[in-house]
């Protein structure tokens, strides 16, 4: 799966690289020479000894052109994260403090506002932004859905936009690629950067995203209250679901913080509900022994187990509407009881949308400062078509060809998992699958 690519650590001119994916155990070291980090990914099944170079991020001493002169734009898309208003903020006030751009453009509701179809943007200064981080969600406002690249493009360069700040999730990145590729092709250069927003941790090429050490604290205390729940009743179940479409990071991580969870289930992992190895056989178990159990469910776990009940329904963006895995799993869990004549007392909890609305706590509202900051070092240096990112605890620039190719996942072989089922005690519950 190795891809040629072209960005240089130096230049950013083209020249061939080597990708390979890896999660950040990848050893990583400085090429204080050409202001590089240089990646050596962990082996994988995938890869061998493949290495990526990444420019290192921050100031350059070569601006693109004169700051007075340029017009910055910014933009929110996808589902809501904490942190997106301290982006913002981060934005305007490196933009206008530290170069003195002076006209700063907040595009409304995602890339719906690139269009003539689209509400007029807010023009946003050091004064309009000072107090948005107090704020969960975006001042911008999101939203998710398709647009035409031409004409988003045409409007880019009618408003004489000269820089494009794009903060979003994996799709989002997407479309920022789509849309620098349209702007290369027209006279005027635009530079394009993409800040990863992914409250399910799941963009590649991250280490950890913002907003998820907000999303994890307030999960985790969902898991606790589920917990008082559970121990406080006889055979008492509590369950809870948080997001999590694709990727199980924040059930992972908010398991592991709460210390109170006994299992855990997440979409890289199946279960079965039946059999010898089954959920409803390790639940009897625990239940005889400890008189309660918490589940922590991810929203996109065991989907397969909904395979014959109609079609899939999809967002406005073409992601996958998951059924609700919480709810099957209280129907189930009620009904195998029942049957049993044990019934169980179950609690469902689904903290979703407060999760994500939140306003960042403190170590988010860093990260999203100094990923902001090193967004705008990078326009302002003439990059484009990359995504700024915290890889390896540096912060660097990512080509966006690199951070589309994928999806990032919990590896059911590697040390998150494994402290998941270290501190959980969960069994295998699966048969057959190799990974539990
Ligand atoms: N493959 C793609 N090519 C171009 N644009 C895309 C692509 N996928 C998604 N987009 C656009 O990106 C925007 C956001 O996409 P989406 O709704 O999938 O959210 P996201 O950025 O992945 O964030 P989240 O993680 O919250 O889902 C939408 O306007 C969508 O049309
Ligand atoms: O209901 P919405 O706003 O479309 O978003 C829900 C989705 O957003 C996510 O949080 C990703 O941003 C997923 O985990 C979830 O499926």
């Amino acid at each position: 799966m190795n891809t040629s690519i072209s960005q240089t650590a130096e230049t950013g001119h083209p020249s061939p690289l080597r990708y390979a994916g890896c999660d950040s155990t990848t050893a990583i070291r400085y090429r204080s020479d050409v202001d590089a980090v240089r990646v050596f990914p962990c082996k994988t099944e995938t890869h061998d000894d493949a290495e990526t170079v990444f420019e290192r991020a921050g100031p350059r001493a070569q601006l693109i052109g004169e700051p007075e002169k340029m017009t910055a734009a910014i933009l929110t898309c996808g589902g809501l994260c904490p942190g997106l208003n301290d982006v913002l903020r981060g934005l305007v006030m490196s933009l206008s403090h530290h170069y003195g751009v002076p006209r700063i453009l907040g595009i409304r509701y995602g890339y719906a506002g690139l269009t003539d179809g689209g509400l007029s943007p807010w023009e946003l200064t050091p004064d309009s932004v000072d107090e948005i981080h107090r704020d969960g969600g975006t001042m911008l406002g999101t939203s998710r859905g398709a647009q035409n690249v031409g004409e988003m493009a045409d409007w880019i360069l009618k408003q004489g936009i000269t820089q494009l700040y794009i903060i979003g999730g994996d799709g989002t990145q997407r479309g920022a690629l789509e849309l620098s590729q349209e702007l290369a092709r027209r006279a005027r250069p635009v530079n394009v950067i993409g800040i990863p927003k992914t409250v399910d941790n799941d963009i590649m090429w991250v280490d950890q995203s913002f907003g998820y050490d907000t999303a994890v604290e307030i999960a985790a205390r969902v898991i606790s209250d589920a917990h008082v729940e559970a121990r406080s009743t006889e055979r008492g179940v509590g369950i809870v679901k948080v997001m999590g479409r694709d990727s199980g990071f924040i059930a992972a991580g908010a398991a592991i913080a709460s210390q109170e969870a006994n299992v855990v289930l997440v979409p890289e992992v199946e279960f079965d509900f039946d059999g010898p190895n089954g959920l409803l056989t390790y639940l009897e178990k625990r239940l005889e022994r400890k008189d309660h159990v918490v589940i922590v469910v991810a929203e996109g776990a065991g989907q397969r187990h909904f395979k014959q009940q109609g079609r899939e329904v999809k967002d406005a963006s073409g992601n996958v509407l998951h059924r609700d895995i919480g709810e099957l799993l209280c129907e189930r869990i009620h009904r195998h009881f029942q049957t049993l004549e044990k019934p169980v007392k179950l609690k469902y909890l689904d903290p979703g949308y407060s999760v994500r609305s939140a306003p960042a706590c403190a170590t988010d509202r860093i990260y999203c400062t100094r990923l902001a900051h090193a967004a705008v070092h990078a326009a302002m240096a003439g990059r484009t078509a990359m995504m700024v990112s915290r890889w390896s605890g540096h912060y660097v620039h990512v080509p966006l060809e690199l951070v589309t190719k994928g999806r990032r996942r919990i590896d059911p072989t590697g040390s998150l998992w494994r402290t998941v089922l270290e501190a959980t005690g969960q069994p295998c519950l699966n048969h057959g699958e190799g990974r539990c």
